[in-house]
């Protein structure tokens, strides 16, 4: 029978059936955080188990952490200090080596940290205490967040109970044209879907515009695919994904370059395969994208109007929308673009490589932050901030007037230094807009980070073209 991509790395981890629908999956690799890891830890202090394979787990401390340009790195809330100790010593504890402090070289946000370190491989079956694990099926991985239960389950036995999801494939013709790019790709597909439009689903994304897009640009779409409600997003390696395993892993051999293609040449769904759900989309049609409401799918074009909530025909979407203006203070029928803003927010697993921060050191270079604008850059990790420097983009941000910061999630969801006041607008290259999300009031648009930049210039909400008009 024909099979679906996701059909087969599921079936190359099961260890066992369970029943029609649940197997016992074999997960290659395992990373956590400080937040959502330490009562999985605490369960396997309190059985007395150990780790049953300490090499297959890398530990971060990145949520909590404030990115202040400061050396030594320091946690001054004690609550977040707490977390990031109890994370170092349970690595120490279950002989966990990898473990990435505040102040390791290493450091970044997980998902930014797991690729760069070439620890994701297509194929493989890759789990973490977070939602958007999704973004590793960049590289043909099947990559999904877990619960804390599961989290210990996968500590001590190194698998995990799975339930089977249905999938989903988007197949993305044409081309993006002028300035549209991934994160609008995304965007504009997440609104024609909506945040339920992959519900359960696992969404294989395919079509000539996936396969033109650099693996960067397919971690920005796989990250964001969560947010559509999917269980896992998937792209099918190709040489691109293999490169980026080669430029990135540690001590490979030709033996598992040749295996990595063996296995890659079978790593695609079956011609003839169903999926339970089918879209397809045209890039052609995609222009620079911005979120006017409190989810990721309420986003429109630039040259588009803030939608009203009649225009909505189905009444929880009206609902929302409704909800989502009042909240975000926006007049529907308004225009978006030149909606006045008081912070830029570059970074998160969504957009902060290396790429994301030389598209807007590009649009900033020779240019000034707006007067009465807070713009912040927070690389993705410790290595991508070495790496911007040695080419000079810190210099480019900085003179710009942009903060040049350490790295972690930031602003992206505030659980640490970098927070919004209530009432304050910002353009931000992440993933999620919902109530709060940047500070308790604040009004989040998420954007592209040339978006990001332009909007930083002109103190305003707008594209890149704004600026050579
Ligand atoms: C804190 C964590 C559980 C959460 C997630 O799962 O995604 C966070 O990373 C987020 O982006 O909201
Ligand atoms: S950067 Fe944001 S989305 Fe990514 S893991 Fe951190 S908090 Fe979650």
């Amino acid at each position: 029978m024909a099979k679906t991509l996701y059909q087969k790395i599921v079936e190359a981890h099961t260890v066992k059936s369970i029943d029609a629908n649940t197997v016992l999956l074999y997960c290659d690799i395992h990373f956590a955080n400080e937040y959502t890891s330490p009562q999985a830890f605490a369960g396997l202090h309190s059985r007395h188990l150990p780790v049953l394979s300490p090499d297959s787990h890398l530990c971060v401390v990145d949520h909590i952490i404030p990115t202040h340009d400061e050396e030594p790195r320091r946690i001054y809330d004690e609550a977040s200090l707490t977390q990031a100790k109890t994370l170092q010593s349970n690595c120490e504890h279950f002989g966990i080596s990898a473990f990435y402090g505040p102040n390791s070289p290493d450091q970044g946000i997980e998902h930014v940290v797991m690729q760069e370190q070439g620890l994701v491989r297509p194929g493989m079956v890759v789990i973490c205490g977070d939602s958007h694990t999704t973004t590793h099926g960049a590289l043909g991985a099947l990559g999904f967040g877990i619960g804390t239960s599961e989290i210990e389950h996968i500590l001590a036995t190194q698998t995990l109970v799975y339930r089977m999801a249905g999938t989903m494939r988007i197949t993305v013709n044409g081309q993006l044209h002028g300035d549209a790019t991934a994160k609008d790709l995304v965007l504009a597909v997440l609104r024609e879907i909506s945040a339920r439009g992959a519900l359960g689903l696992v969404v294989e994304w395919a079509g000539e515009a996936i396969r033109a897009l650099k693996i960067e640009d397919r971690m920005t779409i796989c990250n964001l695919t969560v947010e559509a409600g999917a269980r896992g997003a998937l792209v099918a390696p190709d040489e691109k994904a293999i490169d980026w395993v080669i430029d990135h892993a540690k001590g490979l051999s030709g033996e598992d370059i040749e295996a990595m293609w063996a296995y890659c040449n079978e790593l695609h769904s079956d011609e003839n395969a169903i999926f339970d759900n089918e879209v397809t989309f045209d890039a052609g049609r995609v222009k620079p994208m911005v979120t006017w409401g409190t989810s990721p799918d309420q986003a429109i074009a630039f040259d588009e109007k803030i939608p009203t909530p009649d225009s909505f025909g189905d009444p929880i979407a009206r609902q929302a929308a409704k909800r989502a203006l009042e909240y975000q203070n926006l007049k529907p029928g308004s225009e978006i673009v030149r909606s006045p803003i008081e912070h830029v927010f570059i970074g998160s697993c969504t957009n902060s490589r290396l790429c994301d921060l030389q598209a807007a050191a590009q649009v900033l270079k020779g240019r000034h932050v707006a007067a009465g604008v807070r713009a912040q850059v927070v690389p993705g990790s410790m290595r991508i901030r070495r790496q911007a420097e040695e080419l000079g983009l810190d210099r480019i941000f900085k003179d710009a007037g942009f903060e040049w910061r350490k790295s972690g999630c930031s602003l992206c969801l505030a659980m640490n230094d970098d927070i919004l006041k209530a009432g304050t607008r910002c353009a931000s290259t992440t993933n999620r807009n919902f109530e709060g999300r940047q500070g308790r009031g604040s009004h989040t648009h998420l954007v592209s980070p040339e978006t990001a930049a332009a909007s930083a210039v002109m103190g305003y909400l707008c594209p890149k073209s704004e600026l050579e008009e």
